[in-house]
């Protein structure tokens, strides 16, 4: 569907009387209900309580009208530059069609790379425009399951998925449903993954290439993965297994297409279970990040731990989300877990306040955009849930970050030991730069050691920080935003970035630490092997684009 971003007028609009708001509130006293609030945006999924002390009745019955109607009359909002791109992809169904794709290229000197769900940045998906390149999407076989084995005893089964095959829904890809989705195919036979990320829309192909991961230090995606088939860069089908060529499975597991196409993956699950858990609400000083002490014990103690800091001035407040796997038996009922922004109006609601907090805070009227803030992520509000682990483990699948809540990413992953030093200076950055919090969110979360080689988390547990750039920001840059915490965090020894989200430019220097190969080679121990490996997949570099050959330093190699 074709979005719109307001006219600029109606941003005025709101501006003005958001003024006119800050100004009353200062005199007035009168409390306005949080319930009536959302009945006017249309929904009363959220429990009442009185969020808007002091704000005069006739302005905010003007507010609220001005933001019902932006709600109402946004049928659709224009395209990001980041958005999923299906045009000019080539469809893959079959390992030979790969195998040809691939020839075709190495003969005509084009680079071939896949495309996913796309929720990688397009740069670390897809060449640039100006250079030679396919764009392939796998179908068909490369998408379906072949179940093999069950073990009895311990009440697994392994099978051996598509690489195309989507975890759970991509709601960008219109050949993407639940009957070809991997999780409910999993859970209507009675098995589950160990774990899935905040969202479910990847390929098990992207997830796996990106080192992808979920909110915990005792589950990761290495623990499912047994073997990958691929078609390497001379058009050859490769099979690797974690036994028999342990060094190539682990080079080539996380390698954002560079090694070749993935086509299958064989993996392992087990028994289906419900996450029990609680999502809350709390001020920075009541959370669980409100020390490295504090958030060690927690991800210690829970299975699943994910927190979003909303660091904003007079804000301060965190979604804290923790969960334990339990049995689906009649002891624990089924207790849905809700979105925050589970309706519809609740994600116009969403993109309207952020784009009056944005304002607000460029404006210099920090409280008041607080205030605005803390309607749609009230302090106070929490809820238990006890529910499938497909639906509870990639939450965010719940709201529509396909479209209104699109937001973008930086990643950085720091070995959990410093998790109290990445604190300080958070706290620090935040104090001194008022910008820096934005009008969004920062995700906290573990990550699990990996095996895999180029895996952020290779050799530790990780504690990951994840500012969020929402698309549709009116008022400043995603580079400048995420550079303030690239600044802070990337002169720490232990940080890598996110293969699949945003990195600073290369030749940029944080602390000494500059961007580029030398930058990787410090970061990763193995990877001179990694990249020895590489160029045996792939001698003619049929898969590197500038974007890889600039960061890795491949086509010297
Ligand atoms: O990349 C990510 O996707 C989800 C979106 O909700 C999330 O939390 C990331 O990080």
């Amino acid at each position: 569907m074709t979005e719109t971003v307001p006219p600029l007028d109606q941003v005025e609009k709101l501006s003005a009387l958001l003024q006119k708001v800050a100004l009353n509130a200062e005199s007035a006293n009168q409390k306005v209900n949080w319930g009536s609030i959302l009945k006017l945006l249309g929904t009363n999924e959220h429990s009442p309580g009185d969020v808007l002390n002091g704000v005069g009745e006739d302005t905010l019955e003007e507010l609220l009208e001005f933001l019902y109607i932006w709600i109402s009359d946004q049928n659709t909002m224009i395209p990001t530059k980041w958005e999923a791109d299906y045009t000019n992809l080539v469809y893959c169904s079959t390992v030979e069609e790969v195998q040809a794709k691939v020839k075709e290229c190495l003969s005509n000197g084009s680079i071939l790379r896949i495309a996913g769900a796309q929720h990688s940045t397009p740069e670390a998906v897809f060449a640039p425009e100006g250079e030679k390149a396919i764009r392939v999407k796998l179908e068909g076989d490369l998408r379906a399951i072949e179940w093999l084995d069950k073990d009895p005893v311990n009440d697994t089964i392994t099978l051996r998925v598509g690489a195309g095959c989507n975890l759970g829904i991509d709601p960008s890809d219109p050949n993407s449903n639940a009957s070809n989705s991997l999780t409910r195919q999993l859970d209507a036979r009675g098995y589950a993954l160990p774990i899935l990320g905040g969202m479910s829309h990847q390929t098990i192909g992207g997830y796996m290439s990106t080192s992808t991961a979920g909110g915990s230090i005792d589950f990761g995606c290495a623990d499912s993965i047994l073997a990958i088939e691929l078609v390497d860069g001379q058009g050859e089908v490769r099979k690797l297994d974690k036994v028999t060529n342990p060094d190539e499975f682990n080079a080539a597991a996380v390698s954002m297409g560079l090694f070749g196409v993935f086509t299958h993956i064989t993996i392992t699950a087990g028994k289906k279970y419900l996450v029990k858990g609680k999502e809350e609400t709390v001020y920075r000083q009541n959370s669980i990040i409100k020390s490295g002490t504090d958030f060690l014990n927690a991800v210690h103690q829970n299975h699943y731990v994910h927190n979003v800091w909303f660091a904003a001035e007079f804000v301060n407040s965190v979604l804290q989300w923790t969960g334990n796997q339990v049995a689906e038996d009649p002891g624990n009922p089924v207790v849905p877990y809700v979105h925050p922004l589970e309706s519809r109006n609740m994600n116009y609601a969403a993109a309207t306040t952020f784009l009056a907090t944005a304002w607000l805070t460029y404006d210099n009227a920090p409280q008041l955009a607080a205030l605005i803030f803390n309607i749609i992520q009230p302090v106070g509000s929490s809820q238990n849930f006890c529910d499938h682990w497909y639906r509870a483990l990639p939450n965010d699948d719940l709201a529509l970050i396909d479209v209104v809540i699109r937001v973008q990413f930086t990643e950085i992953w720091i070995d959990l030991e410093d998790a109290q030093k990445v604190f300080d200076t958070l706290t620090t950055l935040f104090k001194n730069d008022l910008f820096a919090a934005g009008n969004f969110g920062v995700e906290i979360y573990p990550g699990k050691k990996s095996p895999f080689w180029m895996s952020m988390s290779y050799g530790r547990d990780v504690i990951r920080i994840d500012p969020y750039w929402w698309e549709y920001n009116v008022i400043g840059d995603l580079d400048d935003y995420f550079d303030k915490f690239w600044k802070v965090l990337l002169p720490f020894e232990s940080a890598r970035l996110h293969w699949g989200k945003h990195w600073p430019a290369v030749g940029k220097t944080y602390g000494s630490r500059t961007i580029g190969p030398g930058f990787v080679e410090e970061s990763y121990p193995k990877f001179g092997e990694w990249k020895a490996l590489r160029a045996q997949f792939d001698p003619k570099n049929v898969f590197v684009t500038k974007y890889w050959n600039d960061l890795l330093g491949l086509e010297a190699e």
